[in-house]
């Protein structure tokens, strides 16, 4: 594995048996293959290799018909338990949960992880050969067949390296198709402690796994979890864990593999409480949303930072300009004003004639009851009541003040108003029942943006604002007016309702558990799911992904979902698209995360990008800094990046005669990468082409994204941003794994 030194590199996937001299040669670590020496060459046999295939063979073969087994034992348990049951007194639940949870729980996982079930073997120093997989199986007399890649047994499959080996002397990981073995990829790591008749093969199961097309989805990466992501996936549980990296390092896969890992390690509390992602885009959480799942983990709550407001969605950007102030924590000042405001168009004054007389509430006395009324910091939604009985209160005044005649007692005065149909029409609108989509209405009306944000933004920042709302009625939202309208949700408050209690599917009544089978408990965590509320912000623990470009605004966002939460935060702040003052972010971040002990984690390999393409990437985000760490990419592929200068008259047809290129030389994916404001058009210039396998984004789109081919159109364009075009430029230009071509637009 990367990091623990390669030990032996084969020509194809010829098995070796080691020579002492070979041996020699394991612990010198090696990102790449090398070429393969002479002496070793010789030694090829491909019956060694059949020989060990068929040894993984035998004892998948035994795992697979001891699931059956179990899936046999597992029904048959439960229809004993269930009778069991029906005793009905409290010992037999709890026989009858002890009885099938085992059982049941292999049963379950089998049928989700049937595929690719045992990845791993270990031969050790001391102890028999232990294999890892996707879920633990153990035989009849209690004998392990399979461990758990999550249990503490498996960790020196990811851990050990030649230089400290935790006792294994051999690393073998094992690839299936169905129930076969198809190939097996050995790492040496003990060479003195290896019996003469050990017998290495393969390149290494990494460079062959991250060789492979790249699909629609990200894959997991369970099989292949390299030491260093290992680390940060089996952090403590509690706190705060941060993962740093550059472009490819498994930053995204090692934040959705921690969450399987927490998943059980802590299943009733993390699958109870629940665990949110947060990605960039909504193409980004599209991409990914097959890993949790193919780990067998299907309760997360997956979330773009566009749709973590009540069911609305948003998957427009902001020029990086606008962005910035639309983030900054000011806003939050602007906001509050607005929320404390008049309703625009709403009534000025009141009017009521009662008894002859006029009873008479002007402009400045309605503020001032409102003002009184939201004093303290009250919450608008929630003081309506207030905020009528302050009109009350003020009429009757009046009535006092006029000696209006038969004037009844307080109560029925106000009994008599509150029956007049123009007065409660006065009310509802006055105060209204506000949404905050209402008040970022509110905030699109020049004279009132101006009112609000006087001595809080610049007037340049007003402008863009200004500019920016224009359209929000005919384009709708964007990424960041979301956070917004969550900052409103929160200022303005809800309108009183009476609290419903929440029931606890884990439990019954008087504390006697009620589900027995692990099948019952993956229903019922995707149950407890569904069932929370669309505003629901008690997570257990929450992922946020693509950090660098989380603003503020979207901080506090995010934090109000998670103030019970454990956090796992990755990012790499070189990739960030924030033009913002950092000093705003660094203390909205802060705030989140509150005071929870941090865990911080760097990773420094490069996985997706080959070398070739990385070279280019990085020779961009040099021009920033040219001291910046950056990972080491572990393939080369010997195929370097096109890039091309073409009259802008023939943009149009270069893309689509490159896109037909990148179609045929990749068997994956291909990405087409635009500056924002030309995705249409160049979406439209490639039509129906390449079907699912080809995908259009913009340059921010593309964050986290990733593509056998990338085209990347006028790049010149997205680097001219003077706030952050060459990281958003390094993002794009690190997106592919084979083949990167760029198409630069000349005058
Ligand atoms: N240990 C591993 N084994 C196999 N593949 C891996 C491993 N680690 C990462 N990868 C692969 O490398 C690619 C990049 O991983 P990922 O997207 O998680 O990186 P990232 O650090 O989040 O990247 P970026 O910051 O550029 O978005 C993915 O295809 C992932 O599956």
């Amino acid at each position: 594995m990367v990091g623990s030194g390669r030990v032996l590199t084969w020509a194809g996937s010829a098995p070796r048996t080691l020579t002492r001299s070979a041996r020699r040669t394991a612990g010198t670590p090696a990102a790449a293959p090398a070429a393969v020496p002479q002496e070793l060459a010789a030694l090829t046999d491909h019956t060694a290799l059949d020989r060990e295939i068929a040894v993984e063979q035998r004892h998948l073969d035994r795992v697979y018909a001891r699931l059956a087994e179990l899936r046999r034992a597992a029904a048959r348990a439960e229809r004993d338990g269930y009778r069991l049951a029906k005793v009905g007194n409290f010992g037999a639940l709890v026989e009858r949960d002890a009885m099938v949870f085992h059982a049941a729980q292999r049963r379950h996982v089998l049928d989700a992880e049937h595929e690719g079930l045992v990845f791993g073997r270990l031969d050790l120093r001391e102890g028999p050969v232990l294999h890892v997989g996707r879920l633990g199986v153990r035989d009849d007399d209690a004998e392990t067949l399979v461990v758990d890649w999550r249990a503490p047994a498996a960790e020196p499959f990811y851990r050990a390296t030649p230089a400290a080996p935790l006792g294994v002397v051999r690393r073998r990981t094992i690839q299936s198709s169905g129930e076969r073995v198809t190939r097996i990829e050995d790492d040496l790591l003990d060479p003195v402690a290896a019996p003469a008749e050990m017998t290495v093969v393969g390149d290494g199961a990494l460079l062959a796994t991250l060789s492979k097309a790249t699909g629609r989805g990200m894959r997991d990466i369970v099989a292949t979890i390299q030491r260093e992501q290992d680390e940060a996936i089996r952090s403590p549980a509690s706190g705060v864990t941060i993962v740093s990296g550059g472009p490819g390092t498994g930053k995204t896969a090692v934040a959705l593999h921690r969450a399987a890992y927490l998943l059980y390690a802590d299943r009733s509390r993390y699958a109870g409480g629940g665990i949110l992602v947060v990605g960039p885009s909504t193409v980004f959480v599209e991409y990914i949303a097959s890993v949790l799942p193919s780990l067998g983990e299907e309760t997360a709550t997956l979330r773009s930072l566009g749709t973590l407001f009540l069911g609305l969605t948003s998957t427009r950007t902001d020029p990086p300009e606008v962005a910035a102030v639309k983030g900054s924590l000011r806003m939050r000042r602007v906001l509050e004003r607005a929320v404390r405001d008049a309703v625009p168009d709403g009534p000025t004054e009141l009017r009521l004639l009662y008894r002859g007389e006029l009873l008479r509430l002007g402009a400045e006395e309605l503020t001032g009851i409102r003002d009184r009324a939201l004093s303290r910091g009250a919450r608008r939604n929630e003081v309506r009541r207030a905020g009528f009985d302050g009109v009350f209160a003020a009429l009757w005044a009046q009535a006092r003040r006029l000696r209006v005649g038969r004037l009844p007692e307080q109560r029925s005065f106000e009994d008599e108003i509150a029956d007049r149909p123009e007065f409660r029409e006065f009310l509802k609108a006055w105060w209204p029942r506000l949404h905050p989509r209402h008040v970022l209405g509110w905030l699109a009306r020049p004279e009132r943006l101006r009112a609000y944000a006087g001595g809080v933004l610049s007037r340049v920042e007003i402008r863009l604002l200004t500019e920016a709302w224009r359209s929000l009625d005919t384009e709708g939202l964007t990424i960041a007016d979301i956070a917004l309208l969550d900052e409103l949700d929160a200022l303005l408050g809800k309108p009183m309702k009476p609290a419903r209690a929440r029931r606890d599917p884990f439990q019954l009544a008087g504390g006697v558990r009620e589900l027995s089978t692990f099948g019952d408990r993956q229903r019922a965590a995707r149950e407890a799911a569904r069932q929370r509320p669309e505003d629901y912000r008690e997570y257990a623990h929450v992922v946020v992904d693509e950090a660098q470009d989380v603003s503020p605004m979207q901080w506090r966002m995010i934090g109000r979902r998670g103030r019970l939460a454990s956090w796992t935060v990755v990012g790499d702040p070189a990739q960030s698209a924030w033009t913002g003052d950092p000093a705003e972010l660094t203390r909205a971040r802060d705030q989140a995360l509150g005071r929870r002990p941090r865990h911080h984690f760097t990773l420094t390999t490069n996985y997706r990008n080959s070398a070739e393409i990385f070279a280019v990437a990085a020779a961009e985000i040099r021009r920033l800094d040219p001291e910046l760490a950056l990972p080491t990419a572990v393939r080369s592929t010997g195929v370097e990046p096109v890039q091309r200068v073409v009259p802008a008259a023939e943009l149009a047809e270069a893309t689509v005669a490159e896109v037909t290129t990148l179609l045929d030389q990749v068997a994956g994916t291909v990405g087409v990468i635009t500056p924002v404001p030309r995705r249409a058009e160049v979406a439209g210039w490639l039509g129906e082409r390449g079907g699912a396998r080809l995908q259009v984004v913009t340059s921010l789109q593309a964050k986290g994204m990733e593509y056998d081919g990338v085209l990347l159109v006028a790049p010149g364009e997205i680097r001219a941003d003077p706030g952050s075009g060459v990281r958003t430029l390094y993002v794009a230009l690190s997106r592919a794994t084979q083949r990167l071509t760029t198409l630069e637009p000349a005058d």
